[in-house]
């Protein structure tokens, strides 16, 4: 069975198809970005196949069980990041998640061990509007895993994090991904995709253009790599007269060399000796979204 399938999911407001037929399954214990700029239908899809939004038209279950109308059973077995701003009032963050841990008859030293794997620890005894933007998201995370669902959905999580703060919870959520659970999270950042992702469903304009794991969309892409050479090494023409070079370019970073034959050209600088310091920069994800959509990607 699988964790997630959606058949022609779609969300329409007036004449916007904010989620245009959206068919996609995802397997249990895979770890699912869906990746998109700023309009693309990623809430709005994901607020569906979590019960939480009528579709226009389509469907989606989760293990198996339609999420339309609202089953209860499918609630102690999926985790949904809360927007901050649904938290209960005045509430300090320990009362908070204890609170969510209670109606799922969870004990309280679980939410406590969760506030401390989130690192609000010493924020317990600080009210809820207290916090800061990120300990209130680092918060609605706990929120959402403290009963320890099978599936969990997470809208930006690190949105408003610091960078080490981003990084805990990258570690956070792979950990729950290793230990069995399917993860569902909406991302601006390619780079966020790449480094969590088994599969990344690239959305825009409420369209499902491609969903894969990050290496084989950039395997299907055909885009040269580029093989930058220390500054001052190899000329602009020198550059170009290599086998399997088709372009060369003289940056302030060193020679940029575009091939679609990196092994070879690499291979070559190391008969010239010219090796100490070259990068080899292989698609992104963003060349992805350009070669799919025509458009520069712009988180
Ligand atoms: N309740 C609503 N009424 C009308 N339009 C809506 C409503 N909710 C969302 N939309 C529109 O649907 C589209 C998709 O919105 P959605 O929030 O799903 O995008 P998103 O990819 O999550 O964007 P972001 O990255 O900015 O959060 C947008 O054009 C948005 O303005």
């Amino acid at each position: 069975m699988g964790a997630i399938e959606t058949v022609d999911l779609t969300m329409t407001y007036g004449t916007l198809r904010a989620v245009d037929a959206v068919s996609m399954q995802v397997a249990e214990g895979e770890f699912v970005g869906v990746l998109g700029p700023n309009g693309a239908g990623k809430t709005t899809l994901l607020e569906m196949v979590e019960g939480l939004r009528r579709p226009t038209s389509g469907s989606a279950t989760v293990l198996g069980e339609p999420v339309w109308p609202r089953n209860a059973a499918l609630l102690p077995r999926i985790g949904v990041q809360l927007q901050a701003s649904s938290f209960f009032e005045r509430l300090t963050a320990r009362e908070q998640i204890r609170t969510f841990a209670a109606l799922y008859s969870r004990p309280a030293r679980e939410a406590d061990d969760w506030l401390e794997r989130v690192g609000l620890a010493e924020k317990s005894g600080t009210r809820v509007e207290d916090l800061s933007g990120g300990q209130a998201q680092r918060l609605s995370i706990a929120c959402a895993l403290v009963h320890d669902p099978d599936v969990v959905f997470l809208d930006e999580p690190t949105a408003s994090l610091d960078p080490q703060a981003r990084r805990n919870l990258w570690d956070l959520l792979s950990g729950l991904n290793e230990s069995g659970r399917t993860v569902v999270l909406t991302t601006h950042h390619m780079d966020e995709a790449e480094a969590l992702c088994d599969r990344v469903a690239i959305m825009d304009h409420g369209r499902l253009l491609e969903m894969d794991s990050p290496a084989a969309l950039v395997r299907g892409l055909d885009a040269p790599a580029r093989i930058t050479v220390a500054p001052g090494q190899i000329d602009r023409s020198a550059g170009r007269a290599l086998d399997g070079v088709e372009d060369a370019e003289v940056r302030v970073e060193g020679t940029v060399l575009v091939t679609r034959e990196p092994a070879r050209v690499v291979s070559r600088l190391a008969e010239l000796d010219l090796l100490d310091g070259v990068q080899v920069q292989t698609g992104t994800l963003e060349d992805v979204f350009l070669t799919l959509t025509g458009r520069e990607y712009r988180a």
